[in-house]
């Protein structure tokens, strides 16, 4: 095939070779060896100081390549048309404390030297514990046209939840993207897989998937979820481990221990729900623990899986109701969980699909929604179908 453009530049061996772009391949020959890149491998090139850089990403790995060239300017913009036919705006924002506390170097060292590669154009936003300053939030939708998160399901939860209250018509314009930095990141592990790549190349070739939130209502606030609603021990061990944040991912285990230490707990309250077939369904009295999900909630470091069968663009919720065991059978329980989600057969299961539901204690009560502790005594969770726009792939991973 002819190629649309093709540029005379020079290897950092002082090799003279041609750089050749058709509308499928991008190829060259250096030292007798054909080096040949499909456009969907092909990430961004640009052309500075007299050097051509180029950035391709293959099995999971960027690989950048720089060559010497007098005038490559034609040559970038034909690589830019064939590969990038719309241009974004993004506002990156990183939480320096989620996960480990490596997502300032993962957006420096991994991310942005792929995309300083590309003609998109963005700002970074670094997060602080007080939430997101109304004028930033102002201008998504209006000057941003997509976000990208490097940082856990809390940092996107906030995020969501403001631009909810103070741009909500934002919502329907922009692309979001969480690139996973945080300690569970169950939404990036749904569209991503394990890979923080993968995220990145998801972006940068503009794959997106329409999938739904959850609008949770508690006493005092409207906010909005990706992933999963939470009370009983499922809220109160998160609960009890954020008060060692700084024990890092530890955090959760010596929860863990300390709640099989302390006295056992059950939880009185009244599930209510709209079932995905339109049935109602009640419950009222003692539960160890309920759990609304609206995606797998799987997580970046084992083989847990609390929901089995979400999805994040399935139009409905997933529920699971833990009657109220003892630790022996708890412990059980949470193998099963970790093994693939096996917990599903447990008889202390109740697995529900549904579109809304009601969650109402007696008392004032926490609540996990997407790993932030929320206070109420009741909660609404009622599903917005394909209301956002995530950048990801569902087939790969599901
Ligand atoms: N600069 C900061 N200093 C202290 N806390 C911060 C800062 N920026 C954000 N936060 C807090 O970080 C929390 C969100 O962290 P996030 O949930 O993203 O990480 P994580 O808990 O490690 O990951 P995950 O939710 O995936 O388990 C919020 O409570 C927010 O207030």
């Amino acid at each position: 095939m002819k190629p649309l453009d093709t540029v005379l530049v020079h290897t950092d061996k002082g090799q003279e070779t041609y750089l050749n772009l058709t509308s499928d391949y991008l190829y060259w020959e250096n030292n007798g060896r054909l080096y040949s890149y499909h456009t969907d491998e092909v990430l961004g090139g640009k052309f500075q100081d007299n050097s051509l850089s180029i950035v391709v990403y293959r099995k999971s790995r960027f690989r950048f390549f720089k060559f010497s060239c007098e005038n490559g300017t034609h040559f970038e913009n034909s690589l830019s048309s064939t590969l990038n036919p719309c241009y974004k705006f993004f506002l990156i924002v990183y939480n320096p404390i989620s996960g480990t506390g490596t997502s300032k170097a993962e957006l420096f060292n991994t991310f942005l030297p792929v995309l300083s590669l590309t003609p998109h154009r963005y700002e970074v936003y670094q997060t602080t514990s007080q939430g997101y300053p109304i004028p930033l939030i102002e201008r998504i939708g209006s000057e941003f046209t997509d976000v990208i998160i490097l940082g856990g399901d809390g940092t996107l939860h906030l995020l969501l939840s403001a631009l909810y209250k103070r741009n909500r018509q934002s919502l329907k314009e922009i692309g979001i993207a969480v690139l996973a930095s945080g300690s569970r990141n169950s939404l990036a592990v749904e569209l991503h897989g394990k890979s923080f790549n993968e995220g990145i190349y998801n972006i940068l070739k503009n794959c997106t998937v329409l999938g739904d939130l959850m609008l949770v209502k508690t006493d005092e606030d409207s906010l909005l979820a990706t992933t999963a609603v939470t009370c009983g021990l499922g809220a109160d061990l998160p609960y009890e481990a954020e008060k060692n944040r700084n024990l890092g991912l530890f955090r959760f285990a010596l929860a863990g221990v300390k709640a099989l230490i302390m006295p056992w707990k059950h939880y009185f309250c009244s599930f209510k729900c709209e079932k995905s077939d339109g049935e109602e369904f009640e419950r009222i009295g003692e539960f160890l623990w309920i759990s609304i999900g609206n995606n797998k909630a799987q997580n970046l470091r084992n083989d847990e899986i609390p929901f089995p069968y979400a999805y994040i663009n399935s139009g409905d919720m997933d529920a699971v109701l833990i009657d109220p065991i003892y630790k022996l059978m708890t412990t059980r329980l949470f193998f099963q969980i970790l093994n693939g989600g096996q917990h599903v057969n447990n008889p202390a299961i109740t697995y529900i699909k549904l579109k809304k539901a009601e969650i109402k204690f007696e008392q004032c009560s926490v609540f996990n929604i997407d790993g932030e502790m929320h206070f109420s005594k009741k909660v609404e969770v009622e599903i917005l179908e394909k209301a956002l726009k995530y950048y990801g792939k569902l087939e790969s991973f599901n």
